[in-house]
């Protein structure tokens, strides 16, 4: 199987649930993708993302259904530690995965797991911490830092990883709209240069939209909407709601006009706008 996941006829119950969290999930995702995961609250988002990482079933028990390979790994026969290097995994409260008294440490432990020589954690430590705008705190203890700073040491030893499969959820849901924007462009850049599969959990659309290549919507534990990010957004508005670009692109094409538009880039919807008014769009 070449895909770095593939899911089919996926349901999972967690014990003592009559009803299922998760029902026939059927997905396919290549290393590359940003794939953005909406839906209202309690829709089966983070069940899903639990998967990617063995959690469920192994931590949470419960019954787990249908073909699931993760990079060729089935989670119900792969130890969690397995899946350590390969799938790096943002919690929605940061606070739960920092464990030591300083951030540099926070950042170093999961390279030391992975047995890489000390002088490669060193450079991979310093370029992180500088990438992520740490370095000043790099001595400090994380539980003194603000929700912000701590959710990005959390993503920094995330990313530190270099996983080939990158789960985050809510990622900057304690970060400013400019911040947040910020960290899911390094995100999506490192998507990029890694060639990781990420799947982002995030409810804030308007700043999430344009970082994606891909968007799914899940609803009552079903995938109901899934494929590129302007027709799945468009087709899924009474569920996830209509951000601005989305309209305006809409409204572009009731007017007859073709907006050249691969992602929701605002500075690329900009041009396009500004493109119609050149071609005389206004005065039609
Ligand atoms: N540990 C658990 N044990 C039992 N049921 C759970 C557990 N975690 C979640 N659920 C239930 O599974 C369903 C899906 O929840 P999930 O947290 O995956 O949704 P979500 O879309 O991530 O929600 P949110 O956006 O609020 O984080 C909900 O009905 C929830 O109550």
């Amino acid at each position: 199987m070449k895909s770095a996941v593939y899911m089919e006829g996926v349901s999972y119950k967690y014990p003592d649930s009559d009803t299922p969290a998760l029902r026939d999930i059927n997905f396919e995702a290549d290393f590359g993708e940003l794939v953005l995961l909406v839906g209202p609250s309690g829709c089966g988002k983070s069940t899903f993302a639990r998967i990617f990482n063995g959690l469920i079933p192994n931590f949470y028990g419960g019954e787990l259904t249908g073909r699931i390979s993760i990079a060729g790994l089935d989670p119900r026969k792969t130890p969690t530690p397995k899946f350590a290097g390969l799938v790096g995994f943002m919690f929605q409260n940061p606070e739960n995965q920092l464990f030591f008294n300083s951030v540099e440490r926070e950042l170093a432990f999961g390279l030391e797991n992975l047995g890489i020589p000390p002088e490669e954690i060193r450079r991979r430590v310093d370029e992180t911490l500088k990438e992520y705008g740490l370095e000043e705190l790099r001595h400090r203890s994380p539980f003194e830092l603000s929700g912000g700073q701590q959710q990005k040491v959390a993503l920094a030893s995330v990313m530190v990883m270099k996983p080939r499969i990158l789960i985050l959820d809510e990622p900057t849901a304690n970060l400013d709209p400019l911040s947040a924007m910020r960290t899911l462009g390094i995100v999506a850049k490192k998507t990029r240069e890694y060639n990781m599969l990420t799947i982002l959990i995030e409810h804030r659309l308007e700043i999430a939209l344009q970082f994606a290549t891909r968007v799914v919507v899940m609803l009552d534990g079903r995938i109901v909407a899934d494929g590129d990010p302007l027709d799945t957004v468009s087709k899924a508005r009474h569920i996830v709601g209509t951000p601005f670009v989305v309209r305006l692109l809409e409204e572009l094409k009731d007017a007859g006009f073709t907006p050249n538009v691969n992602r929701l880039v605002p500075e690329t919807v900009a041009t396009e706008v500004a493109r119609w008014l050149l071609e005389g769009g206004a005065e039609r």
